[in-house]
């Protein structure tokens, strides 16, 4: 049963929940992982509808910029206040899901501190260090942010020209932005917001550069929030989303900061000047990693929001006829409309279910470099490396796409999914522009091939094992896992090729470094088919896990919508091993999955529980009662608080008096 049903729905969203073949609270348990988490999402988003303070003060695309950043202040300083009732404050879950339920998704003050702040004071801090900041941060006496990227290089870590030398005589690190191109520029909430920062400067003792380290360091006064002498601080100015937060600059003139300032869990410098290296020498570049390895959850619910709006409003509009001329259809019976919606649906699940993994493989990760064992650590960031890039450019397209599927409403605001648009898109490029992070992987996936090249088959992992193998004839009628077999050959093929330029450029007497750049747009390729392989594997060892039979009938409908489109969209690196006969089979399985998840479109999105609140659609909204509440959102809009305007009066009205003479 699709538990969205209520009375004074529009009929056409009712009738699409009604022909939904499962119960959709018992779908959200397997989407976020546990009946318990998708129970405490519907709590929470309960809880919150019922404190007036908490709302919108108006729709978010009538507020400017200082507008959005006072809203989300002020949401943000009541959650505080409210947060010991509403959620487990010990849940980062809980925590994150709340701030986007109650301030959205166009950031906030303190969108940045639950996630790349204290992260790495718990992780990368000393006990000690953790019992001075920790408590504080999580109490929020002090809000911070992450200070790595600069104006003049982000994605190469290594060419950051913030210093922090250190003075024995002191025993103070000395912080400076020697040139233009070291202001750091980016990080959220730098700008106005945070008294606070982690950040990444070179670590310099006895003249000797010890390469990217993390500081703490306080930014402005805690009484006047005035900047500390020796730190130059502002806002970067308006992006094209995400501006409810105030992403900054930060220059440092001789800014001394105490030597127990450096988070020293794992590289140490003593007192008189040693250095100690960390255990592992990436062990530093950990926040990114376990960023990254979120982002394919939260892109898949970013892609989920705008599907949620899409399909529902495909449910509603009625555009066009098909067999029956006394009434228009729903647009959403459309083969092209369904093309363009239902493949979506299938990569947020994946995206999701692959997500919900990360995090336990990055949280599994964290607790064995507490131990002293970093040996996962290349695996995780090959791993991540490419999740975020193919999750980030899948996501981006999907949300066009749904975009596209609302006509002109979807490019009105009212749609909000532009906004959608732009904040995910951002993940493109944040924690690792998604070009360079492929490469990342495809430099684990050269190193594997070259395992075998030298008879090391049995050392690969589980993950790259399928590289070894040598598939050449597939049998398409035997389900999902053929269609991993025949995605496997894709990637193995691309892997090899990519492998095998790179390898010939070398041996042709090429420098390492412009054979690689000469064999990357390869390489590329073979990194994204081996993360969408990745992602498809562990849709179908999700479903397979799943218990409950109506749920699992309809994930495996959704999986052949999945698998059939994946296999369809890569063709041209499968031509040698399927046949034009083949193809089509997928072609027409593809067509007919498509049918079969139509009755549960509607159902389907619906079981991510997205709140009309956190959506912030008139398109999207629950009640599906679309085109009544488009007039009202017009007639807010500030445009329209006066009947002639300004700009009228002043030039227009003058012009056509002026032109009528
Ligand atoms: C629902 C909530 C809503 C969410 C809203 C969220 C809002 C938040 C918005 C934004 C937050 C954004 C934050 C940021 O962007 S922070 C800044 C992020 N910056 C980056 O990601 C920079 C990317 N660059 C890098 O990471 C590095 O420069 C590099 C990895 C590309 C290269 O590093 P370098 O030191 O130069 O490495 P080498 O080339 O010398 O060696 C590569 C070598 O090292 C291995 N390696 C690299 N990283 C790791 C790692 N983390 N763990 C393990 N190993 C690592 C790599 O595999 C190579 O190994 P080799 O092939 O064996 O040599
Ligand atoms: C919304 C948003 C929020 C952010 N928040 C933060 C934050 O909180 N803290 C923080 O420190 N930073 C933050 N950043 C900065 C972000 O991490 C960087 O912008 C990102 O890492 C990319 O680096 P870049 O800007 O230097 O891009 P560049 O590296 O200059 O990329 C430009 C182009 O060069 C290409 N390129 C670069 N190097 C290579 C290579 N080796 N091989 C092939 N191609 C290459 C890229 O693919 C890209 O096409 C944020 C950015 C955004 C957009």
């Amino acid at each position: 049963m699709n538990q969205s049903i209520k009375p004074g729905d529009n009929p056409d969203l009712t009738e699409e929940r009604l022909s939904g073949t499962f119960d959709t609270n018992s779908m959200a348990a397997v989407i976020y992982g546990s009946d318990k988490l998708a129970q405490r999402r519907r709590e929470i988003s309960e809880a919150v509808s019922r404190i007036p303070e908490l709302q919108d003060s108006k729709p978010c695309p009538f507020m400017t910029r200082e507008e959005k950043i006072l809203e989300g202040s002020r949401k943000s300083a009541i959650l505080n206040r409210l947060l010991p009732g509403l959620i487990d404050l010990d849940s980062f879950e809980e925590t994150v899901f709340i701030h986007q339920e109650v301030i959205g998704i166009e950031g906030h003050p303190l969108a940045l501190h639950e996630s790349l702040f204290i992260p790495p004071i718990a992780t990368q801090g000393t006990d000690e260090q953790q019992k001075k900041w920790l408590g504080r941060a999580q109490r929020r006496e002090i809000i911070g942010c992450y200070a790595q990227t600069e104006l003049g290089h982000g994605s190469n870590l290594r060419a950051l020209e913030t210093t922090a030398t250190f003075d024995i005589s002191s025993q103070e690190f000395i912080l400076n932005s020697p040139t233009i191109t070291s202001l750091k520029w980016w990080p959220g909430a730098l700008g106005k917001s945070a008294n606070w920062s982690i950040v990444i400067a070179n670590l310099i003792v006895h003249d000797k550069n010890h390469g990217p380290h993390p500081f703490m360091v306080q930014l402005r006064d805690e009484k006047s929030h005035e900047p500390l002498p020796g730190i130059t601080v502002g806002d970067i100015g308006p992006k094209m989303a995400f501006n409810g937060a105030d992403n900054g600059f930060l220059g440092f003139e001789n800014y001394r900061i105490p030597r127990e300032n450096m988070l020293m869990r794992h590289s140490k410098v003593t007192p008189d000047g040693g250095y100690i290296r960390p255990p592992h020498a990436k062990i530093g570049y950990s926040g990114m990693v376990r960023v990254r390895s979120r982002m394919a959850a939260e892109q898949g619910l970013f892609l989920a929001h705008a599907l949620t709006i899409a399909v529902r409003y495909s449910a509603i509009r009625r555009q066009g006829y098909l067999e029956d001329r006394s009434r228009e259809v729903k647009v959403l019976d459309y083969q092209t409309q369904q093309h363009r919606l239902f493949p979506s649906i299938a990569r947020a699940y994946a995206f999701i279910f692959c997500g919900f993994e990360t995090i336990r493989l990055y949280d599994q990760l964290l607790i064995d470099v507490q131990n002293g064992n970093t040996s996962g650590m290349a695996d995780l960031h090959a791993l991540t490396s490419g999740l975020k890039s193919v999750v980030t450019h899948q996501t981006g397209e999907g949300i066009e796409q749904a975009r596209m599927a609302c006509g002109g409403h979807g490019y009105s605001m009212a749609s909000y999914i532009s906004e959608i648009y732009g904040v995910a898109i951002g993940g493109c490029t944040y924690e690792g522009e998604n070009m360079v992070m492929l490469l990342q992987l495809a430099r684990y996936l050269v190193k594997s091939i070259e395992m075998i090249q030298n008879g090391k088959s049995k050392n690969l992992g589980p993950m790259v094992a399928y590289l070894a193998a040598n598939e050449s004839e597939i049998d398409l009628n035997l389900g999902p896992n053929e269609y991993l077999k025949v995605f496997q050959y894709a990637a193995r093929s691309q892997a090899w090729r990519a492998t095998e330029k790179f390898q010939k450029l070398r041996n042709s007497g090429m420098s390492k470094e412009q054979a690689w750049n000469q064999a990357s747009v390869e390489l590329t390729r073979a990194s994204r088919l081996h993360t969408r392989l990745y992602i498809m594997s562990t849709f179908i060892n999700h479903v397979g896990s799943v218990v409950d039979q109506k749920i699992k009938k309809v994930l495996i409908d959704l999986l052949n919508v999945h698998i059939t489109y994946e296999v369809m969209d890569i063709g041209i690196y499968v031509q040698g091993l399927l046949s034009s006969d083949q193809m089509d089979l997928i072609r027409n399985q593809l067509y007919v999955s498509l049918e079969t998840i139509r009755p549960n479109a509607v159902s389907l999105v619906d079981s991510f529980q997205i709140s009309d609140m956190q959506l912030r659609s008139v398109l999207g909204r629950r009640d599906g009662n679309v085109y009544e509440n488009l007039f009202k959102w017009a007639k807010s809009c500030p445009l329209n608080d006066k009947d002639v305007l300004e700009s009228v009066t002043k030039y227009l009205k003058p012009m056509m008096d002026k032109s009528k003479l």
